[in-house]
């Protein structure tokens, strides 16, 4: 009788950090901990990009509440390293990579058969119904497939930023890479080299992905939102600014957001 779903070590994925060393309920404790991080930036970038949501679309919110649900899926997951928070924790994560690209991938970049963005939000939908269903065929290949992903979002970045020229713009398009690189470093490192890490006694890198993977987003998403108003909110003037190092320029990227004419409001 193979184990429930739901059983503790049911996943066939255990991730480096040593199981239950801090306590008997949580198996990787560092690496449920961190999962914080998304449960702090989530509600941040809500609210500092709620000016611009107004204008643009609710639905951005949409894509900062599902950041919550995935770090508190990640929690769970990395809690019980069962099957079932394996696929909560990286569902959750296909559907807000879709609706990442449902919302800002520019109009330019639809496939041709498609001519506006409710049709192209519609095929987005059924691709992550497919791929949701796909993802039950070879589980363990899953985080992989996802992270692939991110060798499009680099190829959006580089053909919106040789059409970029605002500096603010194009030095957060590098920090946002710089913070996907270490990050993918250490999942990697976490994933294929854990008994060099495990002699080193630093089997902490997963907990490093989470935090650097969370703040990457940010970062990207906010690229994403500036090239997206770019196509589709075009008469308001859009200024970077830091949250909460304003002058520094460190810390939560937003946009600020002024109407060169009243155009209409969500809220
Ligand atoms: C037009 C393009 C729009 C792009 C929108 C991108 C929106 C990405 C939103 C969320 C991704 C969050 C990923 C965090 C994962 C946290 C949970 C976790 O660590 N899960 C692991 C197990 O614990 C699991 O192994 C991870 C699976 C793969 C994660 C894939 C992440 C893709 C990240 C895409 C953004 C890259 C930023 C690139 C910056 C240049
Ligand atoms: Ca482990
Ligand atoms: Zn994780």
């Amino acid at each position: 009788m193979p184990p429930s779903i739901f059983a503790r070590h049911s996943s066939e994925i255990d991730w480096c950090e040593a199981n239950y060393l801090h306590s008997e309920y949580v198996a990787e404790y560092y690496n449920t901990v961190t999962n914080v991080a998304f449960l702090l930036v989530g509600p941040l970038m809500m609210y500092l990009s709620h000016p611009y949501a107004c204008r643009r679309s609710l639905t951005v919110h949409l894509v900062w509440i599902m950041f919550i649900m995935i770090g508190l899926f990640s929690m769970y997951y990395h809690m019980t390293l069962s099957f079932f928070g394996q696929l909560l924790d990286e569902i959750s994560i296909l559907w807000v990579i879709c609706l990442g690209y449902a919302i800002w991938l520019p109009q330019p970049y639809f496939p041709r058969f498609i001519k506006d963005r409710n049709k192209f939000g519609a095929a987005v939908f059924l691709v992550a119904v497919a791929s949701t269903l796909l993802s039950f065929v070879k589980p363990v290949i899953n985080a992989y497939v996802l992270n692939s992903i991110t060798f499009h979002i680099l190829f959006l970045l580089v053909k919106e930023l040789r059409k970029c020229d605002n500096r603010d713009i194009i030095n957060l398009t590098f920090v946002s890479f710089s913070l996907w690189l270490v990050a993918i470093s250490c999942w990697l490192s976490d994933r294929l080299f854990c008994n060099f890490w495990e002699r080193l006694n630093f089997s902490y890198l997963h907990s490093l992905w989470h935090i650097f993977i969370c703040l990457a987003v940010a970062h990207v998403n906010t690229v994403f939102a500036y090239f997206d108003a770019q196509y589709e909110i075009p008469d308001c003037t859009l200024q970077l600014q830091y949250w909460p190092f304003k002058t520094k320029k460190i810390g939560l990227p937003y946009l600020t957001i002024t109407m060169t004419k009243d155009t209409t409001k969500n809220c």
